[in-house]
């Protein structure tokens, strides 16, 4: 007998309706990185499986999916990380030019002891063996799916009300150390979860005086590069 003729399963291509549209598009443009804003109130357990769904649905380079998720609830364990912080803030200012280091030390850049949850998102770089499809002439490629997922998760945060703020400002051995992650697996991003009850209307960085949002007309090109005039 014949096997049965397998057909893919599709979905229709049709655009969103208007409504559907929209809420895209809120969602996009209303997004915001979160530093103080945060509610103590704990996220339920089925919202943040909501986020984290949203972002293990995002795209990877051979689908390799090379994200894991640590969720980090502990007031102990974010405490050390906040002092993590601490540490690498004071190193960061000293960076900055004289006349622009006040203004950075005046700047809120986390709310690891506010927001209730943190996500440590990480990558590891052996999820789909030595050589991944599409990742085979730039090494970088899984760290980039990766910040994919990162991006859906920060986006499906904010349709449900909760805000999400990215943490870099870390040495990274000690968030190794303060989570127990292995040498070989990426550390991509320290987040920051909690309900909201407003957001900025603009970037805190903008509103704030630090940099401005840049006109998008500058940054297109075409049909190659074209240096600043
Ligand atoms: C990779 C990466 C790393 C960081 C950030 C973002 C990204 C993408 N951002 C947030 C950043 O400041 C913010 O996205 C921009 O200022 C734009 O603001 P909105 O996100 O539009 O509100 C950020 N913010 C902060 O307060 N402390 C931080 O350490 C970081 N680190």
């Amino acid at each position: 007998m014949r096997p049965e003729p397998v057909f893919p399963a599709l979905q229709p291509a049709a655009p969103f309706d208007r409504c559907e549209r929209a809420a895209v598009y809120k969602a996009i443009e209303t997004r915001r990185d979160v530093r103080d804003q945060f509610r103590p109130d704990p996220l339920p357990d089925d919202l943040v499986m909501r986020l984290l769904r949203a972002a293990h649905a995002a795209p990877s380079v051979g689908f390799m999916q090379p994200w894991n998720f640590i969720l980090v609830r502990s007031p102990t364990v974010r405490e050390r990380a906040w002092q993590a912080f601490s540490r690498a803030n004071e190193d960061a200012a000293a960076l900055f030019p004289p006349e622009r280091r006040d203004l950075y030390r005046s700047l809120k850049l986390e709310g690891i002891r506010k927001a209730p949850l943190s996500i440590c998102v990480t990558c590891d770089p052996d999820r789909a063996g030595p050589v991944v499809l599409g990742r085979t002439h730039n090494p970088r490629m899984d760290v980039y799916s990766t910040v994919c997922a990162v991006q859906n998760l920060w986006l499906a945060a904010r349709a449900e009300g909760v805000g999400v703020g990215w943490v870099s400002i870390f040495e990274e051995t000690d968030v190794r150390a303060i989570l127990g992650i292995p040498e070989r697996i990426e550390i991509v991003a320290w987040l920051c979860l909690g309900y909201v009850d407003e957001l900025y209307c603009d970037p805190e960085l903008a509103v704030k005086g630090w940099r401005q949002r840049l006109p998008l007309e500058d940054l297109i090109f075409e049909d190659g590069w074209r240096d600043n005039p």
